[in-house]
C-alpha cells in the first residue's frame, strides 16, 4: 500500500491497491467485555447486519469456551452470509476440532509470541511453540479451514522470533498472519516496524487495543506499513479499554484517505444494534456513533451551523446514517432558539427573542436540558399566549385537625363542572384524592416528586410547590405558588395533569411529531 496521505476529502489520495479488508471480532473479542454475553438469537442478529455492511469477516466466536458457545456459533454459520465465518482456537488441536464441529470457515490461531506468553503463560519454548503452529496450520488447512495466525503479544515480542513465527506460518499454507497489539501498549512507530516485517511473508493483518487511545493510530500506522486487514469491534467494546472500533477506522479511512470499506450509511444502525445487545451504552461523545457526534448546543457553534452545516462537523452526519440535532442550554444563542421557535411556529420580534433567550439559559444555568416543551411553555408565558386548559381548579376546600383530614374539589373539565371529595393523611393527600375522583381515569398518573419552598417568611409565607407527575413515558413538572399550601399544591398537580393531557392530545393528533419521552416545565 502507498503511504496514506492527507486528510479531508478534499486532499484524500487514492490507494493502490484500495481494498483493505475488516475482520470483526465483535461476537468474540467485544463479547469478552466483562458482564457481556450474546445469545444465539443476538450474535445472528448482530452478524447479518457485518455481512450487510460490507464486512469480509466475522469472527463469531471461541468455540473451545462451551458446547452452548459451539452451538452460537453454529448458528451463525448457518446463516449463509457472504462473509467467511471463523472462530478464536488456541495454539490447541482440541480447539480446531472445536471449531470444525461448529463447521465454520476457518480458524484464528492464537499462538504465543511474546517471551512472557511463551514461557510464563503456556510453559513453552520458543521451538516448541513454532513446531506447535506448523502442524496446526497444516492440520486446519487439511480440514479445508481459512487460516489466520496471530501471534499473540506481538507488539511486545522479540521481533526477530515474531518474524521467523510468522514465516514458518505462511510456509506450512496459512493464508495470513496477524500483528497483535493485545494490550494496547505499543506506539504508531513500534507498530509500523513490526508490520513491515510480517507483511515481507504475506498478507498482514493488524490486531490493536486501546489501552493508550492509539487504537485507530495504530491500525492506520499498519496499514501504512503493509497491512491489509483490519480487526476491529462495534462501538469498541472489548477488554479493558476495548479495541479499536469498525466504525472510527472505516470513517477515518473514507473521509481522510479516500479508501472505501463499508456501507457507512448502516455503522448507526450496527452501533445501536451491538449497544443493545451487548448492554453497553454508546458514550454520549463517541465519535461517529455517540450521542452527541452531531449535536450542537453553544451559540457560535448553532449559529455556524445554521448558515453551513459543515462549519462544526467533519461530515454530514446522513454519511454514517445519522441526523444534526440542534440543542438548547446554557449555552445557547439567539440564532439557535429562533430557530427552534420557528420550527414551532413561534415567531418573536427582537425583545421578545431575547427574554426567551434569557428564559433559554436560566433554565440552562440551573443545569437542566431544555426540551421541546419547556421552549413551547417559555414562548407561550413570553408571547403571552394563553394555553387552552383542558382542566382548570374551580375552588377548593380542605380540613385539617380532624380525625380524617378531608377535601372537596370544583373542576371544569372540558367545560363540564364536576365536584368530588377526598381523605387523606393530611389536607394536600386528601385534596389531590379528591382532583383523583373527579378526574377518573385522565388522573391516571402518578406523583414523582413533591418539593415546597417558603419564599418570604412568616407565618403567611408564599410557598412555591414543584410537582412532577409521570404518566406512561411522559413527565410534567409544575410549580405554584400561594400563601396557602393546599391550594399551591392542588393548583401545581392539576397544572401538571392538564399538560400531561394536552401533551397526550398533540400526540394522538396530528401534530404527532412531539418525543414521548420529552418532559414538560411550565413555571
Ligand atoms: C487476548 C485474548 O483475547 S485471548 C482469548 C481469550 N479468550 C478466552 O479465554 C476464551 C474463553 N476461555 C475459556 O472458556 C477457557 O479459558 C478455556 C476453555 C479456553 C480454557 O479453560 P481451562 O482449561 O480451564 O484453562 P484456563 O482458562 O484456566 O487457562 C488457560 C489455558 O490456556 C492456555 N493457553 C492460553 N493461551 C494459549 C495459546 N495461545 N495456545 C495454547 N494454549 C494457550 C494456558 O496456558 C492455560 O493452560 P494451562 O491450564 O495448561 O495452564
Ligand atoms: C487473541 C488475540 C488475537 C487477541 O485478542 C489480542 O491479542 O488482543
Amino acid at each position: 500500500m502507498n503511504a496514506l496521505f492527507g486528510c479531508g476529502p478534499d486532499n484524500a489520495r487514492s490507494l493502490d491497491p484500495t481494498d483493505v479488508t475488516f475482520l470483526d471480532t465483535t461476537l468474540r473479542d467485544g463479547e469478552q467485555m466483562p458482564g457481556v454475553s450474546l445469545s444465539a438469537d443476538e450474535k445472528a442478529d448482530v452478524a447479518r447486519e457485518l455481512d450487510a455492511a460490507g464486512v469480509d469477516v466475522v469472527e463469531a466466536g471461541s468455540a473451545c469456551t462451551s458446547a452452548a458457545e459451539r452451538e452460537t456459533i453454529s448458528r451463525v454459520t448457518g446463516l449463509g452470509l457472504d462473509a467467511t465465518v471463523t472462530s478464536f482456537a488456541r495454539g490447541v488441536r482440541a480447539d480446531v476440532d472445536h471449531a470444525l464441529d461448529c463447521d465454520v470457515d476457518g480458524v484464528n490461531l492464537v499462538v504465543p509470541a511474546s517471551d512472557r506468553h511463551v514461557e510464563t503463560k503456556v510453559g513453552a519454548s520458543r521451538e516448541a511453540v513454532l513446531e506447535r503452529t506448523v502442524e496446526l496450520v497444516e492440520y486446519a488447512r487439511e480440514h479445508g479451514l481459512w487460516v489466520e495466525v496471530l501471534g499473540e503479544d506481538g507488539s511486545r515480542a522479540d521481533l526477530e522470533f515474531l518474524d521467523r513465527l510468522s514465516a514458518v506460518a505462511m510456509e506450512a499454507g496459512a493464508d495470513r498472519v496477524c500483528y497483535c497489539d493485545t494490550v494496547g501498549a505499543a506506539s504508531p512507530e513500534r507498530t509500523a516496524e513490526v508490520v513491515s516485517t510480517l507483511a515481507t511473508h504475506g498478507p498482514t493483518s493488524v490486531h490493536t487495543h486501546d489501552d493508550l487511545g492509539l487504537a485507530n493510530a495504530n491500525v492506520l500506522a499498519g496499514l501504512n506499513a503493509g497491512a491489509d486487514l483490519v480487526h476491529a469491534t462495534v462501538n469498541g467494546v472489548g477488554e479493558r479499554a476495548g479495541n479499536v472500533a469498525l466504525e472510527e477506522v472505516a470513517v477515518a479511512l473514507e473521509r481522510c484517505y479516500g479508501v472505501e470499506t463499508l456501507d457507512l450509511e448502516r455503522l448507526y444502525r450496527l452501533a445501536r444494534g451491538v449497544a443493545d445487545a451487548t448492554g453497553v451504552p454508546l458514550g454520549a461523545n463517541k465519535a461517529v456513533v455517540g450521542d452527541n457526534a452531531f449535536a450542537h448546543e453553544s451559540g457560535i457553534h448553532t449559529d455556524g451551523t445554521l448558515k453551513d452545516g459543515r462549519m462544526y462537523e467533519p461530515y454530514p452526519p446522513e454519511t454514517v446514517g445519522r441526523e444534526r440535532r440542534l440543542v438548547l442550554g446554557k449555552h445557547a444563542g439567539r440564532a439557535g432558539v429562533k430557530a427552534a421557535l420557528s420550527e414551532q411556529d413561534f415567531d418573536p420580534d427582537d425583545d421578545e427573542l431575547d427574554a426567551i433567550v434569557a428564559r433559554v439559559k436560566d433554565l440552562g444555568d440551573r443545569g437542566k436540558r431544555v426540551t421541546d416543551a419547556d421552549l413551547r411553555a417559555v414562548a407561550a408565558d413570553v408571547l403571552g399566549r394563553e394555553r387552552e386548559r383542558r382542566v382548570e381548579l374551580l375552588s377548593l376546600s380542605a380540613t385539617s385537625g380532624a380525625d380524617v383530614p378531608t377535601a372537596s374539589v370544583r373542576l371544569l373539565v372540558e367545560e363540564e363542572e364536576r365536584t368530588a371529595a377526598g381523605t387523606g393523611s393530611g389536607p394536600v393527600d386528601a385534596a389531590v384524592e379528591a382532583v383523583r375522583s373527579a378526574l377518573g381515569p385522565d388522573a391516571n398518573a402518578a406523583l414523582e416528586s413533591y418539593h415546597v419552598d417558603a419564599v418570604t417568611g412568616g407565618t403567611d409565607a408564599v410557598v412555591a410547590v414543584e410537582v412532577t407527575m409521570r404518566r406512561g413515558d411522559r413527565t410534567a413538572t409544575v410549580s405554584a405558588a400561594d400563601a396557602d399550601i393546599t391550594r399551591a399544591s392542588v393548583e401545581a398537580a392539576v397544572d401538571a395533569l392538564d399538560r400531561l393531557l394536552a401533551e397526550e392530545a398533540t400526540a394522538s393528533g396530528v401534530g404527532a411529531d412531539v418525543d414521548p419521552e420529552e418532559e414538560v416545565e411550565a413555571d
